[in-house]
């Protein structure tokens, strides 16, 4: 296993073992690897088509793998009783790729699902803490009674985020959540997440194909490569990786200048 760990003493809250995933003769994963730690956001990169989604949703619950072993806070995943496993999969949040928020409900009243539904919570209730949640987003107070449709692709970005985060989960899952953003829209919503994570000691598994993102937002890199996580460490080591999908990505142009501007705001 190529894994490297950036925090050793902390037991990972998830444990990926020898994983395996197949559609028919195709197979996606095989004998993938991968942890992730206490308090750090992982970034998850690889080709189109490499299986960043499809290993997201197997984490989740989404997707039954064809074999391997998934540990999520010291349990074995694949073996538990749906309503076991639901109780854990309560302590993850999950922001997909393209939002799904409900275009003819409020945001506020996007946000108090998941609390009307999974933590039983009467409707007033719900809604107050979802405008909490929106807020923690970083919405203004006014956007909890507006539409999605009203609102531009970042906000509703965090309201997703915002809806994610109403269980008050432990470990968050984005799925490309800076995609389709400005860049200015992206760099602020990568700043929430470290704001998110340093003040609710979150953790977060993100997918992404944003370089900006890995320098700025992201502790450890994992890169998805041949079926299997390829190396998984901090930025700098994983970019001097000798493998040449790494170094296409990480040195050529793109990823010269988001190394640039990171160090530029590292240094101001
Ligand atoms: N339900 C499914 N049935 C059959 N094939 C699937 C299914 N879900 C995913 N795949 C295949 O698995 C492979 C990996 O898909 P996945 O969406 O995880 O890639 P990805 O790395 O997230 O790609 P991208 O960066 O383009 O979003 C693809 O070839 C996809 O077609």
């Amino acid at each position: 296993m190529s894994e490297t760990r950036a925090t050793p003493n902390e037991a990972p809250l998830i444990r990926v073992s020898d994983l395996e995933n197949r559609f028919g003769r195709h197979v996606v994963h095989q004998g993938l690897d991968l942890a992730l730690y206490p308090g750090e956001i992982l970034g998850v990169v690889g080709g189109s088509g490499t299986g960043k989604s499809v290993l997201l949703r197997s984490i989740v619950g989404l997707l039954r793998p064809s074999a391997g072993r998934i540990e999520v806070f010291g349990e074995d995943l694949l073996s538990l009783e749906p309503q076991e496993r639901s109780r854990l999969e309560q302590r993850f949040g999950v922001l997909f790729q393209r939002g799904a928020l409900f275009s003819s409900l409020t945001l506020a009243e996007n946000v108090a699902l998941p609390l009307i539904e999974h933590a039983g919570l009467p409707r007033p209730e719900a809604e107050s803490l979802a405008r909490l949640k929106l807020a923690l987003a970083g919405l203004p107070a006014q956007a909890a009674a507006q539409r999605p449709t009203e609102l531009s692709g970042g906000m509703i970005k965090r309201a997703a985020l915002a809806r994610a985060l109403a269980l008050d989960p432990e470990v968050l899952f984005l799925d490309e959540p800076t995609a389709g953003l400005d860049p200015i829209g992206a760099a602020a919503f990568d700043r929430l997440l470290l704001t998110l994570r340093d003040a609710l000691g979150l953790s977060v598994f993100l997918v992404t194909h944003d370089l900006d993102t890995l320098y700025t937002a992201c502790d450890r890199v994992a890169v998805l490569a041949r079926r299997r996580v390829l190396v998984a460490d901090r930025l700098e080591r994983v970019a001097a990786t000798d493998d040449a999908w790494i170094r296409d990505y990480f040195h050529g142009p793109r990823g010269r200048s988001a190394r640039e501007a990171a160090h530029a705001t590292k240094e101001s």
